[in-house]
């Protein structure tokens, strides 16, 4: 059934809202328990913990591929339920068609929802220019590297222009130099477009390089907040400034804490 458009957010209004919610597959112990987070429209979030803590199964929540088990999840106004317009999802791994280009790859939202919209192609075009991709738009998935294929997945989760964007370790699979320069790209495209952002992390520098706040997990449950009061975006020297390190101290010392 089609849904009815929505009004992007106003900025700092909330565009996501979790109140109470806590979640227990089927048979199981609960994952999560008592999670409140508001994340402002245009602001960048990053949920940041060790492995197995449930910052997957919070996002899957947000994203309304999971329902919650208690309380309450508000994203853009209106419970999520399952892939919606206007909310764009980066997994851990690219997820490419193997039989389908870049260019097809990236489209590949648009052509799911209503066939390509005028100035799809055009857009999708300019992103991967962007991502630095711009001369490999025709290859093929086994064509890239493990970098090039993320660079695509992540034009494809903005060539809707979504108001939020999801994203599940992104680049947890690359090396650090390559990791870097796509924490980059994906700040400025954020910041240029003001798309309300929640990141799922592991990683202590990537948070801190990206985040205006990082919440932080344990156990399922919300055990800190951090505000990140760097400028934004961040220009990438800034990850030799004392004030950089001495925030990623903080929060290390938070985890170990937790
Ligand atoms: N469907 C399920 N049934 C039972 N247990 C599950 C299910 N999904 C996840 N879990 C368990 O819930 C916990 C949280 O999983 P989740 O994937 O959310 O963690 P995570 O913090 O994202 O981990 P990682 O950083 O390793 O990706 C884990 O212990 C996991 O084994």
């Amino acid at each position: 059934m089609p849904t009815e458009p929505i009004a992007p957010a106003p900025p700092g209004a909330a565009a996501i809202t979790l109140a109470g919610v806590g979640y227990a597959p089927p048979g199981h112990p609960p994952i999560l328990a008592g999670i409140d987070w508001t994340v402002p429209a245009g602001a960048f979030h990053a949920l940041l913990g060790r492995s197995g803590c449930g910052k997957t199964t919070l996002l899957k929540l947000t994203a309304g591929l999971l329902p919650p088990g208690t309380g309450t999840v508000c994203l853009e106004g209106r419970a999520p339920q399952g892939p919606a317009e206007g909310v764009g999802f980066v997994f851990q791994t690219p997820t490419l068609l193997d039989w389908s280009t870049a260019l097809e790859n990236v489209l590949l939202p648009l052509s799911l929802r209503r066939g390509p919209r005028r100035g799809g192609r055009d857009r999708a075009l300019a992103l991967l220019d962007g991502l630095g991709l711009g001369s490999l738009a025709g290859r093929y998935p086994r064509q890239l590297s493990g970098g090039q294929q993320a660079r695509v997945a992540i034009a494809r989760a903005l060539v809707d222009s979504p108001r939020v964007l999801l994203l599940d370790e992104p680049f947890s699979s690359l090396d650090a130099l390559t990791r870097e320069a796509l924490q980059e790209d994906l700040a400025a495209l954020c910041a240029r477009d003001g798309v309300t952002a929640l990141l799922v992390t592991h990683d202590i520098a990537e948070a801190v390089f990206l985040a205006d706040r990082v919440v932080l997990m344990a156990a399922g449950r919300i055990t800190g907040e951090v505000t990140v009061d760097l400028p934004h975006p961040r220009p990438p020297g800034i990850r030799y400034d004392p004030g950089f390190n001495a925030r990623c101290r903080v929060l290390r010392e938070a985890l170990d804490r937790a």
